[in-house]
């Protein structure tokens, strides 16, 4: 595996992947382009495309929302830059893309929110009026809802910036676990919160591996995306995000979502906030679990997001919007 250090033209035998160029994304398309050389034996080239997101430093909602993280490496990938397209699955808009498919879901890493604070203190050992810093509407609800006396700060940046300021100016800051995991960072974790009190963004910890359309169906693809995929995942994952795109809902709306394969099941549950975290809704649903099947996964999503918004989940919250 190398980096390509410019563009690099298509030739048999290599497989060019698409990444942003942050240090937790180039950690996770390292794994994923090793776990493709391992099983294909394919050369592998790592091709970095800086996006917009990267290099502004404007609040991301002015910047369109996260979306703009993805679309420059949807650009390179239909232009035929780079073959396979690695993302973090909840970076994705819900909305398909033309002449772009989901290739695989890889087995998902850690979903759970991880709370970083001065001194290892949990959630509940820090003081009142603590000031704890999130960039999500979901974060700052849950915390508001748990601890009403915290003062929650709006902050953005990457990962090392965001635990930078635990040291400046902050308590703690609540990152996701799976982003520190894959940064060898999990030394810097004072809590995990639980997924039933804590329901994370709709596809959190799980990547995305993008393909174009017309090459998802022939060799090397069909190899190296049945080397990535991990079906138990992929569903989650799907139901995940089916709940969010029913709710009409953008990346950055105060909706939590868990799903996972058990005892033959795949179970979902999904929540809505009061930005304030002074009330949330939640529904769940389940189907049985036969194996990779998309469409089941899609389904329960939209029966899950049908409940929600039945029982007022768009009076509840701002649904709408990208950011
Ligand atoms: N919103 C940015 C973003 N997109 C993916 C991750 C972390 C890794 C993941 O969830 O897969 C993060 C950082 C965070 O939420 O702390």
């Amino acid at each position: 595996m190398f980096r390509a250090p410019g563009p690099l033209a298509a030739r048999p035998g290599l497989l060019r992947i698409g990444t942003r160029g942050s240090a937790l994304a180039v950690a996770q398309t390292t794994t994923v382009a090793e776990a493709v050389a391992a099983a294909t034996g394919l050369e592998i080239a790592l091709v970095i495309v800086t996006t917009h997101g990267d290099t502004s430093r404007a609040p991301l909602a002015q910047l369109g929302g996260t979306g703009v993280f993805v679309s420059a490496l949807r650009d390179a990938l239909l232009a035929g830059a780079c073959d396979l397209a690695v993302h973090s699955l909840k970076d994705l808009p819900t909305g398909p893309c033309p002449g772009i498919a989901l290739g695989a879901v890889p087995h998902r890493a850690d979903p759970r929110d991880a709370l970083c604070s001065r001194g290892g203190r949990v959630l509940a050992e820090l003081p009142a009026g603590a000031r704890i810093g999130t960039g999500a509407p979901r974060r700052a609800a849950q915390l508001l809802a748990r601890r009403p006396d915290l003062a929650v700060q709006d902050i953005r940046g990457n990962v090392d910036t965001r635990l930078a300021r635990v040291d400046a100016d902050l308590d703690a800051v609540v990152l996701a676990a799976a982003g520190l995991d894959r940064l060898g960072r999990a030394g810097v974790i004072a809590e995990r919160f639980p997924l039933h009190e804590v329901p994370t963004a709709p596809g959190q910890g799980a990547l995305a591996i993008e393909v174009r359309e017309e090459d998802r169906g022939s060799a090397p693809y069909t190899a190296a995306l049945a080397a990535l995929d991990h079906a138990e995942s992929r569903a989650a994952a799907l139901a995940e995000r089916s709940l969010l795109a029913a709710l009409e809902a953008g990346c950055a709306a105060p909706v939590g979502a868990r799903a996972a394969v058990a005892a033959g099941r795949l179970e979902l549950s999904g929540t809505v906030y009061r930005l304030d975290g002074s009330a949330q809704l939640s529904a769940s649903a389940a189907s049985a679990w036969a194996g990779a099947d998309d469409r089941a996964a899609v389904a329960l999503g939209r029966r899950a997001a049908r409940e929600l918004l039945d029982g007022g989940a768009a009076r509840l919250a701002p649904l709408g919007g990208s950011a």
